[in-house]
């Protein structure tokens, strides 16, 4: 039987404490971007087009030289493990199975060996630019040792915003799942909650960099040959910026609404984004993807691929590995569908033409 989100969504609910159900799904402070992106994507319609050969339908595309079964990635989330006892490792072994690519927090609460050994498809290291350079470096040499691919600087997050739920629930991550690829004496102040503050956000303002500029991208470049994807553009600017500073890819975002409030919604800045990299590097979506659907919508508007988040943690708390295949199944086979009636074959032949705006009409080419 084939489960719908919503039922994923309301199992982890009922099944996660209030803390963390609170932690997963909120967003910072109105939460006006919690909503904001999934509003953007719901006011773009499809135009299909009709007598195209659709006997077979491909949704498998090439990201950074992985081969994908479709255009879709699992987004870096810290601590899985507050889904789920095996946390990381299972999400690596469902992501694997639905032929989608893992990316792995630095938060991550299991081993990056352990993930890589459980892993059957290809894996990115997330990273969030730490005052302790070396810490960075060391994690850099394990993931690369590991055989994980690529690796993802969040550049949205020079701290962790002001998130009204976890403030109010002094939310500190529980005894007995920590970020064991960080020293304990990096992550000290994850643990131990104090009323009124998140202490997420507090070890944050103690352990992130919040001084790094474009020119420190070249240290990056230096201590690893693995391509670097930048995750959290929302502007042309900071796009063709990125580019002339040798990023691989970016990853248009807003940190799922946890981040800048007031902003726009990622897929409101996916054109403009795609617009100024003109092709020089893959542009992935992140943020309110909830249907097959939205991933037509993404490439259509310029995207390469697509990322995921919390409907992955709804599966990891649902069923562990078999959750997070069946989330990602879920919507590679609505995808396979919406690319049979859309009269879209393959992954390439989504372009701006097969969208509209009710109130523009069609988006100019
Ligand atoms: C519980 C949780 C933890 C997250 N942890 C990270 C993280 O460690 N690094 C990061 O870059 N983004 C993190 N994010 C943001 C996600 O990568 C992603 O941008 C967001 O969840 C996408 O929105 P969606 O949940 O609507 O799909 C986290 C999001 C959630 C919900
Ligand atoms: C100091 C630990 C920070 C974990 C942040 C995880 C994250 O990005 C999120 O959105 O939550």
């Amino acid at each position: 039987m084939v489960m719908a989100l919503h039922t994923y969504e309301a199992a982890a609910e009922e099944r996660l404490p209030g803390p963390v159900w609170d932690f997963f799904a909120g967003g910072s402070g109105t939460e006006s971007m919690l909503t904001a992106g999934r509003e953007a994507l719901d006011r773009v319609q499809l135009r299909p087009r009709c007598m195209v050969d659709v006997s077979r339908c491909d949704p498998g595309t090439d990201l950074l030289g992985a081969r994908l079964a479709a255009p879709l990635a699992v987004a870096p989330m810290a601590y899985h493990q507050l889904a789920h006892p095996e946390g990381e490792v299972a999400s690596a072994r469902g992501a694997g199975e639905a032929g989608a690519l893992l990316t792995v927090s630095m938060f991550a609460s299991r081993a990056l060996e352990d993930i890589a050994a459980a892993a059957s498809g290809p894996l990115w290291l997330q990273l969030y630019w730490l005052r302790r350079r070396e810490v960075m470096r060391d994690l850099i040499r394990r993931a690369e040792a590991a055989g994980f691919r690529a690796l993802v600087l969040t550049v949205d997050a020079p701290r962790v915003a002001y998130r009204p739920r976890d403030a109010a629930n002094g939310f500190a991550v529980p005894p007995g799942v920590r970020a064991v690829n960080l020293s304990t004496e990096v992550m000290a102040a994850s643990h131990g909650s104090r009323s009124g503050e998140s202490a997420l956000a507090r070890h944050s303002r103690e352990q992130f960099d919040a001084s790094i500029t474009w020119e420190d991208l070249a240290w990056l470049r230096e201590v690893t040959s693995l391509p670097v994807v930048l995750k959290g553009v929302l502007t042309g600017e900071d796009a063709e910026l990125a580019v002339k500073h040798g990023v691989s890819g970016l990853i248009v975002s807003n940190h799922g609404g946890r981040q800048l409030d007031f902003a726009r919604s990622a897929p409101e800045c996916l054109t403009e984004v795609v617009d100024a990299v003109g092709g020089s590097c893959p542009v992935i979506l992140d943020g309110a993807i909830r249907h097959g659907a939205d991933l037509a919508k993404a490439l259509c508007m310029g995207a390469d691929a697509v990322m995921l988040g919390r409907p992955a943690l709804w599966g990891l708390a649902h069923s562990g590995d078999a959750g997070v295949a069946g989330v990602l199944r879920l919507l590679i086979d609505q995808f396979e569908e919406v690319m049979a009636l859309m009269g879209a074959p393959t992954v390439a032949d989504f372009g701006r033409s097969g969208i509209a705006y009710p109130v523009c009409g069609r988006l100019p080419s």
